[in-house]
């Protein structure tokens, strides 16, 4: 007798789609809330900015935290940079929070703040352009910073991360970056200079749609000289990283070190990556709240819990742990833009 076998009930399929290049900003812009600029400086500026950063990377540092019980290093050299005003009114506002930001980082409170140097200066220029073109392209969500005065340009830069990756080990894995001074849905628009690298994104998909499909890969490949603008909403819904790399092309720079003029330029291992930030006024670190350990927290996005691709929950969170033994508190409170009077904001403008 023939018996039938009945195939067990089999839970809905949800198809895992392997990694994909985003080998161009087209395709950049199709499958992320990222866009893609190429050759955005002129060649001269980019090579002369590349050099002078190299050259002051020597002295910046790994950043140091803990993690639970271990003291973990970035595996990258980074430091911090704000922009200097004609007014000396927002040279103080960007200056405050410098002390907090590099307090939290490296632990020393009294040194003087890195102002943005010429060329990052000259740099910043072309990037303002490029990222209030694209800004006046898009929609705007309600909780990103309309506070900019009338006629003034809609993003502009007030501070600078940069980073410096030498060889293929160096790297930074997953994360989101910190809202704690950007606010929600900032925009903040990424440089790269020198070696090119793989810019890794990764969607964090909702709770509610987990059982319906999985998180996608992208790579996509930083070119010497060009822009990654992560537009808002994509620290709320995606993480990013810079993956180490076994084999690397070397960046063959056009010019001379302006120092050695006479010696033909050597290639290099380096990549250099700058991050213009405009920390809001909103979010200055005098308005962050402090847990039970006395400490300011973090802000964060609840980016499990989204609706309609929006995140609409924030929360600040103790962050004593990294930079005291790893000992932090349970602190956990949800933002609230108008009982902690923020703003203005678009939505709120409407
Ligand atoms: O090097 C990069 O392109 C990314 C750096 C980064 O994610 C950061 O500084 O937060
Ligand atoms: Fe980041």
């Amino acid at each position: 007798m023939e018996v039938l076998q009945q195939t067990p009930p089999t839970k809905p399929s949800t198809l895992r789609l392997p990694p994909l290049t985003l080998s161009s900003p087209a395709i950049v812009a199709e499958h992320t809330p990222c866009t893609q600029h190429l050759s955005i400086l002129p060649p001269e500026l980019a090579c002369k900015l590349f050099y002078s950063m190299v050259d002051l990377s020597r002295s910046w540092t790994r950043n140091r935290w803990w993690l639970f019980d271990r003291v973990v290093e970035s595996p990258h050299r980074t430091s911090f940079f704000v922009r200097k005003y004609g007014t000396d009114e927002c040279w103080h506002e960007a200056a405050q929070y410098w002390q907090v930001v590099f307090f939290l980082y490296n632990g020393r409170k009294t040194e003087l703040p890195e102002v943005f140097p010429e060329l990052m200066e000259a740099a910043c220029d072309y990037v303002e352009k490029i990222v209030n073109e694209e800004m006046s392209k898009r929609d705007r969500f309600p909780l990103e910073w309309a506070g900019h005065k009338p006629g003034d340009q809609l993003w502009h830069a007030n501070v600078a991360a940069a980073n410096c990756y030498e060889g293929g080990k160096d790297s930074v894995g997953f994360h989101s970056d910190q809202l704690t001074y950007l606010g929600p849905y900032p925009t903040i628009a990424s440089l790269s200079l020198g070696t090119s690298r793989t810019f890794r994104l990764r969607e964090v998909v909702p709770l509610d749609e987990s059982n319906k499909r999985h998180a996608r890969t992208f790579n996509i490949p930083l070119p010497h000289n060009s822009l990654i603008i992560m537009h808002a909403a994509t620290q709320e819904s995606f993480k990013h990283s810079i993956p180490p790399q076994s084999a690397l092309d070397l960046h063959q720079p056009l010019y001379p070190h302006p120092s050695r003029p006479s010696s033909p330029p050597q290639p290099t291992n380096c990549r250099i990556n700058i991050t213009f930030r405009f920390y809001r006024p909103d979010f200055n670190p005098k308005s962050t709240p402090k847990c039970k350990c006395g400490v300011p927290t973090i802000l964060r996005a609840d980016m499990k819990n989204r609706h309609d691709g929006r995140a609409d929950r924030y929360w600040w969170t103790c962050y004593a742990g990294a930079e005291n033994d790893g000992k932090g508190c349970d602190f956990w409170q949800v933002m609230d833009m108008k009982a902690e009077c923020r703003g203005p904001t678009f939505g709120l403008l409407s």
